[in-house]
């Protein structure tokens, strides 16, 4: 468990070392404008002290020198608030190329894993939407100023020396001293701060995965007990949270402490110096606020580190996975053969393998109707044919040359799969259908809604192909869903052709129709579908028998 925990860390510390060096750019450009900005506020601090020295009539000429002196002052303090601003912006910028880079990573490696992760959604949500949003404060904020806080207050020292070595020195002392009152509060925000992230990933993933089973709840009276449970969880939270503040306001009661110290070590100084320079003892003094503003800033980013390494030991074991390796096709194939030989699969070691030395060929332009009872493996050799999980022995073949030898998405690029329930997102009919190939004219989307038969009943709708669906819109009954899923195939228009279960819950009327589509879909294409139905076992094509992983018997068997 500690080891575990141990190498969670570590593999945050990698990923976030590894973003650092991808966004350098971003992050420089704050910590440059914050050098600028204090170095225009020592200028100006310096002019403010002559002014004040000279306004108590300590300096000789006092009254000559004071105008430019001030006309300096303001320009330089016009600069610093400019140089300031930009330096917020920058922040912002960076902390937004960060969360751009990064939820793009998560998202495209989600996608590529697809039915193969075995994250839970809730779980997978909270990658893609919360751990990447706390990862922005970490590159917008504290890389920013973690590093200002340790080169302005270096600044700020040599300038206070320049002026008066033992007031540089007090400074030195002060800032040596603040790691250890970080360290001290700072260790128990690290914990309440992992464990607020806990919390809080726990009751997001829970919501969610409720609010999916909302019907399910509902059917079964459960909905007091889960919102309570819910309250639980958030009060959970509450605790948390409170937890948290509470060590971050300790944090910066340590900090107001060192500071009044410093102020009046330093005053204390230059108040019992006979004889002294009273520009150099109000510089110094006026320094001080200069040079703990980084520290409190610091202070103030730290939770945004503590809140990145929870976000970054979640998200380290996606995306610091080795990309998939393997071939590019080097132009789609314009005909497929499929051939598996002796093809094993396991998801899990102690289960039995899901294939067990499972072998067929499907010719180029031929049908293969996958059959067999409910966890014999038909849906496994559609995921392995997608590439979402790769066989432990034996080998799949398309054209001959050996499929594990492609990256997984190249297998995704010439095949079309229709599921079950085809998935229909919040958008007009033709939106859901271009969706399988964006960059298809209006002319080839319409071709595909005609050959799946989408325009037949999209004619009755409100607005024909522009009827918003999905959630929220018009409702579509499984036998046209389906026929926007085929739709999609249609317009994707690959050689092969994966199906599963694609006329499950129709009933005789529309599984007849849809399989007549079907049918058209697959002429001239390699197609491989796993059903249990026996209108489609009888109209589809070569009929394979599967049970428990392997080849039970074939009506018109071409076995490999
Ligand atoms: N993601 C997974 N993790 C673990 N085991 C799995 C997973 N997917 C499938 N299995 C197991 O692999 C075996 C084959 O499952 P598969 O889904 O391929 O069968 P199927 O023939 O398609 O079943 P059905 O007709 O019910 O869809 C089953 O024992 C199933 O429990």
């Amino acid at each position: 468990m500690a080891s575990s925990s141990a190498g969670q860390q570590d593999a945050a510390r990698i990923l976030l070392r590894r973003e650092s060096r991808a966004l350098r750019a971003h992050v420089m450009l704050p910590v440059g404008l914050g050098v600028a900005a204090t170095l225009a506020a020592l200028g100006t601090t310096w002019l403010v002290a002559r002014l004040l020295a000279a306004l108590l009539g300590q300096l000789a000429g006092s009254a000559a020198a004071g105008w430019p002196e001030l006309a300096a002052a303001a320009a330089l303090a016009a600069l610093g608030v400019a140089l300031g601003l930009a330096q917020e912006r920058a922040q912002l910028a960076a902390g937004e190329a960060a969360r751009t880079r990064l939820r793009d990573l998560t998202f495209a490696r989600l996608l590529a894993a697809g039915p193969a992760d075995p994250r839970g959604v809730g779980e997978r949500a909270s990658l893609v939407v919360d751990r990447v949003e706390a990862l922005d404060g970490y590159f917008g904020r504290w890389l920013p100023t973690a590093t200002l806080a340790l080169l302005a207050p270096l600044l700020v020292i040599a300038a206070a020396t320049w002026a008066d070595p033992q007031s540089g020195l007090l400074l030195a002392i002060a800032g040596l001293l603040y790691p250890f009152a970080m360290a001290a509060t700072g260790i128990g925000a690290a914990t309440a701060s992992r464990r607020q992230f806990e919390s809080l990933e726990r009751l997001s993933g829970r919501f969610l995965d409720r609010m999916r089973g909302l019907p399910t709840l509902v059917l079964f009276n459960r909905q007091e007990a889960e919102a309570e449970a819910l309250g639980e969880a958030a009060d959970e939270l509450r605790v948390r949270t409170m937890k948290v503040l509470r060590v971050a306001f300790l944090s910066g009661t340590a900090l107001e402490l060192l500071s009044a110290l410093a102020l009046a070590c330093i005053a204390w100084r230059h108040g019992g110096l006979p004889g002294g320079d009273p520009t150099a003892g109000l510089f110094c003094l006026l320094l001080v606020p200069a040079f703990f503003a980084p520290l409190r800033a610091f202070a103030a980013a730290y939770h945004e580190r503590m809140a990145a390494a929870g976000a970054a030991a979640a998200l380290a074991p996606l995306l610091l996975e080795p990309e998939p390796e393997g071939l590019l096709l080097q132009e789609m194939p314009p005909k497929v053969v499929v051939t598996f030989t002796e093809v094993r699969l396991s998801y899990d070691a102690a289960r039995a393998p899901a294939l067990d030395g499972l072998s067929f060929r499907v010719n180029a332009g031929e049908t293969l109707v996958l059959a067999g009872p409910s966890g014999a493996g038909k849906s496994s050799v559609l995921r392995l044919l997608m590439g979402f999980n790769r066989p432990e022995a034996g080998r799949i073949a398309i054209n001959g040359q050996d499929a594990t030898a492609l990256r997984p998405a190249e297998l995704r690029r010439i095949s079309s799969y229709i599921g079950q329930k085809p998935h229909l997102f919040r958008a007009s009919l033709r939106e859901n259908i271009r969706f399988a190939r964006p960059e298809a004219t209006a002319a080839q989307v319409e071709a595909a809604a005609r050959a799946a038969r989408v325009a037949d009943f999209a004619a009755g709708l409100p607005q024909g192909l522009d009827t918003l669906v999905g959630e929220g819109g018009w409702g579509l009954s499984g036998g046209q869903a389906q026929r926007v899923a085929l739709a999609r195939a249609f317009l994707r228009d690959t050689p092969l052709v994966l199906l599963d279960e694609p006329t499950a819950h129709l009933d005789p009327g529309t599984e007849a129709e849809v399989i007549d589509s079907l049918l058209k879909l697959c002429l001239g294409r390699t197609a491989i579908i796993a059903s249990h139905s026996a209108a489609a076992r009888a109209r589809l094509g070569r009929v394979l028998e599967i049970s428990g992983g392997r080849v039970a018997g074939s009506n018109r068997a071409i076995q490999a």
